[in-house]
């Protein structure tokens, strides 16, 4: 029997989301996620989706910790047949945030690749312990297989040193890899293709400006398929505006809480990371919930939203500039993907740039990739769904095939 299957784990760091996929042909068979790790209501949600396996399956017992959504996940995919003993499993690909410089391909997971992993956990301490977690849990249920790290840094690795680099002290900054790595690179690289796919182009004759609105979000300028300026960093918090982070602020912010308000490193951390953003503003960070409150008349809710998109705007002028030329504007994630209201009043006032959003087009609800622009507008808006997942089985599984054919 040939090993055509790879089981994708996408380990957040309160959640995991899983596909299994079968890439002769690249079915998926089941999907699911395990939300609110460690919190008392935990919730695995399972979707079986070969031929006649039954519906959506719901667990709301609580889950400690990461290894234990890990076996729960396992025991799920067993129930339906497609456990993780099948010799029908080529592969596991794990999503890993941070791979710093090193690693710019996907890689499989031995030891040592591991404590490198481990290494940069300082500069990605809410996704890479997480991620590791899920590798160690993986490696025990089938320690035969291998294991292949996607990691969301290595698209970035692209960008020239004038976007890469910060402009602080040269020997500190090399001294303790201080630059910017940029995260999402699978999203951003995947939209980007299948944006320059809706266009009916070649991904290297087109220059696309990529919006990743999640919980975490980003924005990327890719110029022919390559990136030249993403708006993370260091760490996942620099940049737009978040659910629970700040994106961008002046870094003196940090000091001046230090001195007059007393605050320790990790309270900052745990201001800047968990505290800020969205919630922060409002003490939401569901966009659903937001846009309730303002049609509901709530102001907090209304100023929230606008610094919101005052620095998605910016951002997308900025990429503008980068980039010199624009053929397309892609929204992506679940922000991105689902919120109209978002889209609209993101590229609102921007019909100098040559954006121009049709009203109708972009309030209709629809699963797959599609134009929100008029047909007139000079740079095309676009809602482009994101498939982390399947890049992520996608890459392992050529990674593994190359390994097999030595
Ligand atoms: N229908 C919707 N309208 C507005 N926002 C939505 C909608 N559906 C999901 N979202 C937003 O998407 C966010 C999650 O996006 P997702 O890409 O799944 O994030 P992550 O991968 O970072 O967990 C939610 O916090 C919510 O704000
Ligand atoms: C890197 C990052 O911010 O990821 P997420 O959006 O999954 O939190
Ligand atoms: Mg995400």
């Amino acid at each position: 029997m040939t090993a055509t299957r790879v089981l994708v784990l996408n380990s957040g760091s309160s959640s995991v989301k899983y596909q299994l996929l079968d890439m002769r042909g690249g079915a998926r068979l089941a999907v699911g996620l395990v939300e609110r790790i460690g919190e008392e209501t935990s919730r695995l949600v399972h979707t079986p989706l070969l031929g006649d396996a039954g519906g959506k399956r719901e667990r709301t017992a609580p889950i400690a910790d990461h290894a234990a959504a890990l076996k729960a996940v396992a025991e799920e995919l067993a129930a339906d047949g497609l456990g993780l003993d099948s010799p029908r499993l080529a592969a596991i690909g794990h999503r890993v945030v941070h791979g710093g410089l090193r690693f710019t391909e996907p890689t499989v997971i031995d030891e040592e690749v591991l404590a490198e992993v481990e290494r940069l956990v300082p500069l990605a301490p809410l996704h890479n312990p997480a991620n590791i977690t899920g590798i160690r849990t993986a490696q025990a249920l089938r320690p035969d297989l291998p294991q292949v790290a996607v990691f969301d840094t290595a698209f970035h690795t692209t960008m020239p040193e004038s976007a890469a680099r910060y402009a602080i002290d040269t020997e500190t900054a090399d001294r303790h890899l201080i630059r910017r790595y940029g995260f999402h690179g699978t999203s951003h690289a995947y939209v980007a293709r299948e944006t320059a796919r809706l266009l009916g182009k070649d991904p290297e004759d087109v220059n696309v400006i990529v919006l990743h609105l999640g919980n975490g979000a980003s924005a990327s300028a890719v110029a022919g398929g390559r990136c030249v300026d993403t708006s993370m960093g260091l760490t996942p918090l620099e940049g737009l505006v978040m659910g629970t982070r700040s994106g961008d602020i002046d870094p003196a912010v940090t000091f001046h809480l230090m001195r007059v308000a007393g605050m320790s490193t990790d309270d900052i951390d745990v201001l800047l990371n968990k505290k800020s953003g969205l919630v922060g503003l409002c003490g939401d960070n569901d966009m659903r919930e937001i846009r309730r409150r303002i049609d509901a008349g709530d102001e907090r809710a209304q100023l929230a939203f606008d610094i919101y998109i005052h620095r998605l705007k910016k951002y997308i002028g900025a990429y503008y500039a980068v980039l010199g030329r624009v053929d397309a504007i892609a929204f992506t994630a679940g922000v991105g993907e689902n919120a109209a209201p978002v889209r609209e009043a993101a590229v609102s006032g921007l019909e100098e740039l040559g954006l121009a959003l049709d009203s109708g087009l972009n309030a209709e609800r629809s699963d797959g990739a599609r134009l929100v622009s008029t047909p007139y507008a000079r740079v095309a808006v676009a809602v482009v769904p994101t498939d982390e997942e399947l890049e992520i089985a996608r890459q392992t599984f050529a990674l593994v095939s190359e390994n097999a054919l030595g």
